[in-house]
């Protein structure tokens, strides 16, 4: 990468105070008077209601074709070649601020096409979900370089600013690399103006290392919570409902810190192995993959690397991308016993031998064979699990998704299912199928829509998405869809509530809620039906769950991916009587 060597960057401001520079008036007046494109607007302000309008769209589909509305530079501005990963980086951050797009949704597929590859890929998707993630914390940076709010300036300059800030504070790019490619990015994407106050506030912000910024914005802040929210890039109130959880689950809230540091890193990539449709053993299915067993799960794999596309079995439906917490809860339901006579021993383990025909299995009481329902099952990666645990207990499946092409994602993901075992793929609407099919199900799957604050690890944008006031909206739709569950479900029949949110309004506070209104309900022993579906280590032992024990022990489960490394995944179990 080439050093910083442009006399037209000539604003830099070296004094050390904040720098102004074009803001969102400044950028398109300065566009008007040149006749280039309007392009800011206030469709570009951070947060901006009307982000999803149709030009947005087609100009975020245009630009990810690799299209470009016309240089908006003066001729002899354009030496300076911009690089294709940044580009990248910037297109996709673009795409999630004008259409809401999900960032591991849009960039593989952009790499793709623009065929950047190896290092280069690599660099690129470092830089658009380190800087999605760590948005929060740049800002609080950039918040000290610039004179005026953030919300003022133009949202792609704004862009461009963070990912100049991720090279310098979280990348190990040369500051003088770091400053020169990301002014030459904001030359070729928003202009000579907006350029030039990008090279000044960059150089602002080399000035100090990433400790010194840190401790910057701590001793800046008003409180500890305020603090570590910015520093480990949270909005205030997530960390704060991520606090609480923490102390609402049994745990130490002194952990918070853990937690929002765990929800920096990337995750690995972990695969499921569909018990009954692949093997471990099978190295046609894997294709020379470098695969370590799970921490938890008897069913998960650890891929060294990134491509699980590569992987067969992968593509051929016989495995899967699924986060161990999820692969656990699932293997739970699969295994609870469904009557209290029933001995617990006798639950079939999901690494054990299956049996011998799909007719051999268990049978639900009244002598036929149990029918399992996963209520809200799009994109259906638990679906998938599910069936192939119900293909070796005999049971069938009945996957139900509200929303069609949700529902279709459930189809592809349930196609190395034998036949038989899917009984349907429903459209419909989950509240209604308890009034519909009363007590028809033997294992009911509610994994419910919720805030996914526990799986912030997997989606770099969606903590910036997110508001208090979803929180509202989802808690009563998780009530009615758990009420519909447990009405779905015969008397002894199992209810698994799920979500990959530890959030307490949204976990505990629905379920005692739904709880009080009835007296048909109980609660299961989760921890232990968690504890007997994990993986068994060579000395015959299953691996410590480190739950909380003594006062602070619980009927559900809470994992965390600071203590477990999953997602924080909540379980509770529920038998009807
Ligand atoms: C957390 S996701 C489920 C993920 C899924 N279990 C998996 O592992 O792939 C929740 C799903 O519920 C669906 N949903 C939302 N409201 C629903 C409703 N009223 N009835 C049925 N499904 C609903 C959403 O469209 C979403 O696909």
């Amino acid at each position: 990468m080439s050093g910083y060597d442009d006399a037209r960057g000539g604003s830099a401001d070296r004094r050390g105070g904040r720098t102004g520079g074009p803001g969102r008036g400044g950028h398109d007046r300065r566009r008007t008077e040149t006749g280039r494109e309007e392009h800011g607007g206030d469709r570009h302000r951070t947060g901006g209601e009307d982000r999803r309008n149709a030009r947005g769209r087609e100009r975020s589909a245009a630009r990810l074709r690799g299209e470009r509305s016309g240089s908006r530079q003066a001729p002899g501005q354009r030496a300076k070649r911009t690089d294709p990963a940044r580009t990248a980086a910037f297109d996709v951050l673009r795409q999630v601020d004008e259409s809401d797009a999900y960032a591991n949704l849009v960039l593989p597929p952009l790499l793709a096409e623009r065929r950047i590859r190896g290092r280069d890929a690599g660099f690129a998707t470092e830089l658009t979900y380190g800087t999605l993630r760590l948005r929060g914390r740049y800002d609080a940076v950039l918040a000290d370089c610039v004179d005026r709010p953030l919300g003022e300036l133009d949202a792609a300059v704004l862009d461009v600013l963070r990912l100049g800030t991720h090279q310098l504070l979280g990348m190990r790019v040369p500051s003088h690399a770091a400053v020169s490619e990301t002014v030459a990015l904001a030359r070729a994407e928003v202009g000579a103006g907006p350029a030039q106050f990008v090279n000044a506030v960059l150089r602002r912000v080399s000035e100090a290392g990433r400790q010194e910024w840190l401790e910057r914005i701590r001793a800046g802040a008003p409180d500890e919570l305020t603090a570590l929210a910015a520093v480990e890039s949270h909005p205030v109130w997530v960390a704060r409902s991520l606090r609480e959880a923490l102390a609402g689950h049994g745990r130490d809230p002194s952990e918070i810190g853990d937690l929002l540091a765990a929800d920096n890193a990337a995750p690995r990539v972990t695969l499921v192995a569909r018990p009954g449709l692949v093997d471990v053993s099978d190295d046609d299915a894997w294709h020379d993959a470098d695969l370590v067993p799970g921490r938890w799960a008897p069913t998960a794999l650890v891929l060294d690397g990134n491509d699980p596309g590569a992987v067969p079995a992968v593509r051929d439906g016989r495995a899967g991308v699924q986060d161990e917490g999820s692969q656990l809860v699932t293997l739970a339901l699969a295994g609870v016993p469904l009557d209290t006579a029933q001995d617990e021993d006798t639950a079939p383990r999901p690494d054990a031998a299956p049996p011998a025909s799909h007719e051999a299995a268990p049978e639900a009481a009244g002598g036929r064979a149990e029918r399992w329902l996963d209520l809200c099952a799009g994109p259906g990666g638990k679906a998938a699990l599910l069936a192939a645990l119900a293909a070796r207990q005999g049971a069938t499946l009945v996957a139900n998704e509200v929303q069609p092409h949700r529902a279709r994602l459930v189809r592809r993901a349930l196609h190395a299912v034998p036949e038989g075992v899917v009984e349907e793929v429903r459209t419909g609407d989950g509240r209604d199928l308890g009034t519909d099919e009363p007590g028809a199900y033997d294992r009911v799957l509610l994994d419910a829509p919720c805030t996914g604050l526990g799986a912030l690890r997997r989606r770099p944008e969606s903590r910036w998405r997110r508001t208090p006031a979803d929180l509202a909206t989802l808690t009563g739709l998780q009530r009615e869809l758990l009420a519909s569950a447990l009405d779905a479900v015969r008397p002894g029949g199992v209810v698994a509530y799920v979500t990959c949110s530890p959030v307490l309004a949204e976990t505990q506070l629905v379920v005692t809620d739904v709880l009080r209104k009835r007296d048909d309900v109980e609660r299961l022993d989760t921890p232990h039906a968690v504890r007997s579906v994990l993986r068994r280590l060579p000395d015959g032992t299953t691996p410590d769950l480190r739950l909380p024990a003594g006062d602070a022990a619980r009927d559900d489960v809470q994992l965390w991916p600071h203590v477990h490394g999953t997602d924080a995944m909540h379980l509770t179990l529920l038998r009807k009587r």
